[in-house]
């Protein structure tokens, strides 16, 4: 449910997690640079979270890592401070275990966004309305060499949509005659989509779904050449975020789709 803005012309009060990494500095330079906002907390590794409560943040947002994630998000709902979540690594059991922190607090939001550049959002969205329609679909996410995880965030929501919309269609897995491979030579099932990891220097964050039928392909791309793609995004979540409260899943959610 969405409740009207704030009316107090205060700058939103905002702390970054993860506030030395690529993505995080990023963050700090935009919200520094941003109106109607301010930073007024920065922490890393090793930094205590207190920080956070102590610099009386209102919205913090977390590029981490998905091993550390969780406890970040549990400090700032245990506090009331909403979040703007952009690290990777959640599955259904940690989207439950945040609704389930969040049930008390009927105030407080909590966005996981597996990704902030639009064209990224359009393209899931893009990739959701093709999915009934092909008889084929394999997904190739492509990104720097440094990521973590894999596949990456964005291709298992993606894959997790086209799956829904396959199933919703009557559609199973897509043909494959495979009887004898390479370990890996197909890449991972998720979500009964076929996910291949690409990483390579020289790359940012890229995506291909590609779908398939008799005589036709598709191919949706969408390709962030710098961090700066990210930008906009997510800084329209931190000034969407506490007028959307409850766990919010993807950025499509505070756009106008
Ligand atoms: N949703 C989106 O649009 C996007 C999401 N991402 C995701 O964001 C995450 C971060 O990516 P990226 O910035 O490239 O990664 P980086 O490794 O560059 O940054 C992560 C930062 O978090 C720090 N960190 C680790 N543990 C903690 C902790 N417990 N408390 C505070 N800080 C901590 C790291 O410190 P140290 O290096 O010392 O461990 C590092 O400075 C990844 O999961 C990535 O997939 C990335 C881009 C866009
Ligand atoms: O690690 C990254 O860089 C990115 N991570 C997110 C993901 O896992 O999907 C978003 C984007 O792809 C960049």
């Amino acid at each position: 449910m969405t409740q009207p803005a704030p009316r107090s012309a205060d700058p939103i009060r905002v702390g970054v997690i993860g506030a030395r990494g690529r993505m995080g500095a990023e963050v700090c330079r935009a919200v520094a640079a941003a109106d109607g906002m301010e930073l007024v907390a920065t922490v890393d590794a090793g930094d205590p979270l207190a920080a956070l409560s102590d610099a009386g943040v209102e919205v913090v947002v977390d590029f981490t890592h998905p091993n550390v994630v969780m406890d970040n998000v549990r400090f700032c709902v245990d506090r009331g401070i909403h979040c703007v979540v952009g690290t990777s690594g959640f599955d259904q059991q940690r989207m439950a275990a945040i609704g389930a922190w969040l049930a008390p607090k009927p105030e407080l939001g909590v966005l996981l966004a597996p990704n902030f550049a639009i064209g990224a959002v359009l393209s899931m969205r893009f990739a959701e309305l093709a999915a009934k329609y092909y008889e084929s679909v394999e997904i190739i996410e492509l990104h720097h060499p440094r990521k973590a995880d894999a596949p990456s965030g964005t291709a298992t929501h993606t894959a997790a949509l086209v799956e829904k919309a396959r199933a919703a269609a009557g559609l199973g897995l897509s043909p494959d005659a495979t009887t004898a491979e390479v370990d890996g030579a197909r890449g991972a099932l998720v979500d009964g989509v076929r996910v291949h990891s690409i990483r390579l220097s020289g790359l940012i964050a890229h995506q291909e779904v590609l779908f398939g039928m008799a005589g036709e392909t598709l191919s949706i791309r969408h390709d962030s050449l710098d961090r700066t793609s990210f930008m906009p995004g997510v800084l329209l979540a931190v000034r969407e975020i506490r007028t959307h409260p409850g766990l919010t899943v993807g950025l499509d959610k505070f756009l106008d789709l």
